[in-house]
């Protein structure tokens, strides 16, 4: 499903009013509507006594679309006005001179006091302050007002956004409301599923308000959920070869965790022979966790991390790969940094760029820019600020563009780890995640997922889709794991130990998955 900034929501409804001639009002009486008819499948109109909230805005609009279809429907209803009537524009205008007219109970609300006086005798809020035209920090009356909802305990509506969340960065502006259910319309907004904003709608529906597929399948808006797609079957005659030959340079004295987690979790994932060029001294003994993985142990610098003059033999033997992984555990010592860059470089192969491997590409990342064959680079919120010379907050508060800025600059297919994983393409294509949770939050996590892509590049031979059904595998495995064992105390062998399952769960239910949105988008 594709996922709008404000500007392209804009831009729609604009569409919708000029070129298929849908009158504004009959957007926001669709708008309303569907949210009045999710109401009313949830609560109860005989008995729930309800309190509409509106801004000033169309969403305040929607909101007396709302209170209107429940007033018509013998509900009882009580509008609030956080802003002056006179300030109404167009649609939302009309929609308020509607309620006047029907004698709709509406207040003007001048301070939070008034408002928490109110509130007892109310059974459900619906949140019609903001929504898409948010444009600065929640202050003053608006401020305290959510903070009353909130501290309400009451359920809770919200229309469009739960409003004080950022449509275009699922940021908070300050203070947000805590909805049970959020209506949104025409497509998710950003803000919808980006976090921390998507922890705010409770349960998202989506509905289409008479949008065109044409309006909603816009091949402009590059940003889409990452949806399952069919995996290949496994041939009758299958042979490790053709479940593909993969390298990972990888370890160092006192990290043997990293190089056994990637390895292991490429066959785990289905991978075909994982090969793992790692220094000699701690060859035998990450041997012992993972007897499937075939060692080419290297020479080692003094502090037993990967030399510098394994380069030609490296570049030889990745000859008769198909990818090759660099990084997991290497270590920051300079000399193997050195030699991570000189492959990078060097290397006709597609790559996957993990762990220290990044560290070595933010110092200089000329040597992947120029690169002719695939590159993936994993990086965690910290690594991305590191590659792009620029602070955590600053990739956090911007996720979806500071991916796509990064993926063009390195020229390079990205994921960016954290909840809702996105997944960049350098030609501006963003996929959100949306399995996983957060007891994936775990030391080795990582280099599972970098076995699980490489895997699923053995198997698809695409470099984007391979990232793409690596990160949602592994999320996938990750779940499967947490709904046994919970999420306290996962760990990234968990993970591994689930992939073959996740793999199975995944050829069995990809299509239901696909269609619904892994549970966390609902469609009207
Ligand atoms: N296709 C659709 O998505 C449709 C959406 N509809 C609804 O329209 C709103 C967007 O409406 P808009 O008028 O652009 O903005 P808002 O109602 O969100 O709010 C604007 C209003 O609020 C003021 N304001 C903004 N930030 C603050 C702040 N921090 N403090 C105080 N006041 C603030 C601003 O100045 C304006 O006055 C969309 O979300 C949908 O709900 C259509 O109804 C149907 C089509
Ligand atoms: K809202």
């Amino acid at each position: 499903m594709k996922i709008v900034s404000v500007e392209q929501m804009r831009q729609m409804d604009q569409t919708a009013i000029s070129e298929f001639g849908i009158p504004d009002q009959l957007l926001m009486e669709n708008a309303g509507l569907a949210s009045y008819e999710k109401i009313r499948d949830r609560f109860d109109l005989q008995k729930d006594k309800f309190l509409i909230v509106c801004g000033g805005g169309n969403n305040g609009g929607d909101g007396l679309v709302v209170a209107r279809k429940l007033f018509s429907n013998e509900a009882k209803v009580q509008v609030v006005l956080l802003s002056n009537p006179s300030k109404f524009k167009g649609s939302a205008h009309l929609n308020y001179q509607i309620a006047q007219q029907m004698k709709i109970p509406t207040q003007s609300i001048e301070n939070a006091q008034d408002f928490e006086t109110l509130l007892p005798a109310f059974d459900v809020i619906v949140d019609a302050i903001f929504g898409t035209g948010l444009d600065r920090e929640v202050g003053g009356k608006y401020r305290d007002i959510i903070q009353a909802i909130n501290r309400s305990g009451k359920p809770v509506v919200s229309i469009d956004i739960p409003s004080g969340i950022n449509g275009n960065t699922g940021q908070v502006m300050g203070i947000a409301v805590k909805a049970d259910m959020t209506i949104t319309f025409g497509l998710p907004k950003l803000g919808n599923l980006l976090l921390p904003g998507f922890e705010y709608n409770g349960q998202l529906f989506v509905t289409h308000i008479s949008f065109a597929p044409k309006i909603f399948n816009n091949p402009e808006v590059q940003t889409q959920t990452n949806d399952p797609v069919e995996l290949p079957e496994r041939p009758t005659d299958a042979h490790k070869g053709f479940c593909g030959k993969v390298l990972f340079v990888a370890g160092a004295a006192n990290y043997l965790g990293a190089p056994y987690f990637a390895a292991h979790a490429f066959l785990k994932a289905g991978g075909g022979l994982s090969y793992l060029a790692t220094p000699r001294q701690i060859a035998s003994t990450i041997a012992m966790q993972g007897p499937e993985i075939i060692f080419q142990p290297l020479q080692a610098t003094e502090s037993g991390s990967i030399a510098h003059e394994n380069l030609d033999f490296l570049l030889e033997f990745s000859e008769d790969m198909e990818m090759v992984i660099v990084g997991p555990g290497a270590s920051l010592q300079a000399e193997t940094q050195q030699l991570i860059r000189d492959l990078l470089e060097k290397s006709p192969k597609p790559v996957l760029v993990d762990g220290d491997g990044l560290t070595a590409v933010a110092k200089d990342p000329a040597c992947i820019k120029f690169r002719q064959a695939p590159t993936i680079l994993t990086p965690h919120p910290g690594e991305m600020a590191r590659l792009l010379n620029i602070s955590i907050g600053e990739v956090q508060k911007n996720r979806v563009e500071v991916l796509r800025r990064a993926c063009k600059e390195l020229n390079a297919i990205i994921v960016l780890k954290g909840a809702h994983s996105l997944i960049g393409h350098p030609d501006g294509r963003v996929y959100m995640n949306l399995s996983g949770n957060p007891g994936m939050a775990t030391a080795g996590s990582g280099d599972v997922l970098t076995g699980t892509i490489a895997a699923m590049y053995a198997l698809l031979k695409d470099p984007l889709l391979a990232t793409r059904i690596g990160v949602f595998l592994h999320g996938l495995a990750g779940d499967l794991a947490a709904q046994k064992m919970g999420m306290d105390g996962l760990l990234a062998g968990d993970i591994l130990q689930h992939l073959p399952e996740a793999l199975q769960h995944y050829r069995r239910h990809w299509r239901e998955m696909k269609n619904q949105n892994y549970g966390k988008i609902s469609l009207v």
